[in-house]
């Protein structure tokens, strides 16, 4: 597709621990466009979250290149690479994005800090995704349900052209996944591109297309 806003080619990521060797990633190349949201699907340890880190500019591949709209992310220096994040990509991982010792509102604050175009308030993200009865509170203090919200709610904070979530609906309830479900559609319906990474039907069925990998390989 032309307008493609994240595009990566030919990926490979080697993990070394000892004598033992793993290829997580083995040629991966994919695309998201504007509007569109992808789930990529797989067998535990078949390299989603290793694929994930690597669209995100979290890890380096060993080999291979990541495009996020038209700007290189791959084989730069790490901190190139986070302001990269910070302008292009909201990031949404299993292990959580908030930072611990700040509010939520404060976790949304920091991301906005520094953007040049307006963006919805703190309060404002805390109500789409039913949280703004929370803002002051620390991210210990949230339920696990809360803090994937929390966690989405500071991801788009700064309008990212793509959002990049790992397991986005984790345990969720059937309201609270519909809550996470419909903001992360909303994002495509705004241009931009949405890759999730998910073992859920119920997420594989909002994505325009689904990726299966399988030991380090797209299969389908
Ligand atoms: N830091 C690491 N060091 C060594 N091997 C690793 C490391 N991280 C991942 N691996 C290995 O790379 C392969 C891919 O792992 P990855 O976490 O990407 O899979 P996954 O599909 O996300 O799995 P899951 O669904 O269980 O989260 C696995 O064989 C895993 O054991």
């Amino acid at each position: 597709m032309a307008d493609n806003v994240l595009w990566c080619h030919d990926l490979y990521r080697f993990y070394r621990s000892g004598d033992e060797e793993t290829l997580a990633l083995r040629g991966v190349s994919l695309s998201v466009a504007r509007g569109e949201v992808v789930a990529v699907v797989g067998p535990s340890g078949s390299g989603k979250s290793t694929l994930l880190a690597c669209l995100a500019g979290l890890d380096e591949p060993d080999g291979g290149a990541v495009t996020v709209a038209g700007d290189r992310v791959s084989h730069r220096p790490e901190a190139e690479r986070a302001r990269l994040r910070s302008r292009r990509l909201g990031v949404v991982l299993q292990s959580g994005n908030l930072i611990t010792q700040l509010t939520v509102r404060a976790n949304i604050q920091l991301v906005q800090a520094g953007a040049k175009a307006s963006r919805p308030s703190p309060d404002e993200l805390l109500e789409q995704v039913g949280l703004r009865n929370r803002a002051s509170a620390l991210p210990r203090e949230l339920s696990g349900g809360e803090l994937a919200r929390a966690g989405l709610a500071v991801a788009v904070s700064n309008n990212p052209d793509v959002l990049l979530a790992d397991e986005p609906t984790g345990e969720l309830d059937g309201q609270t996944e519909q809550i996470v479900l419909d903001l992360i559609r909303m994002r495509a319906r705004d241009g931009r591109g949405v890759l999730l990474v998910t073992h859920s039907p119920a997420v594989t069925a909002i994505a325009d297309r689904v990726i299966a990998l399988s030991d380090g390989r797209i299969t389908a």
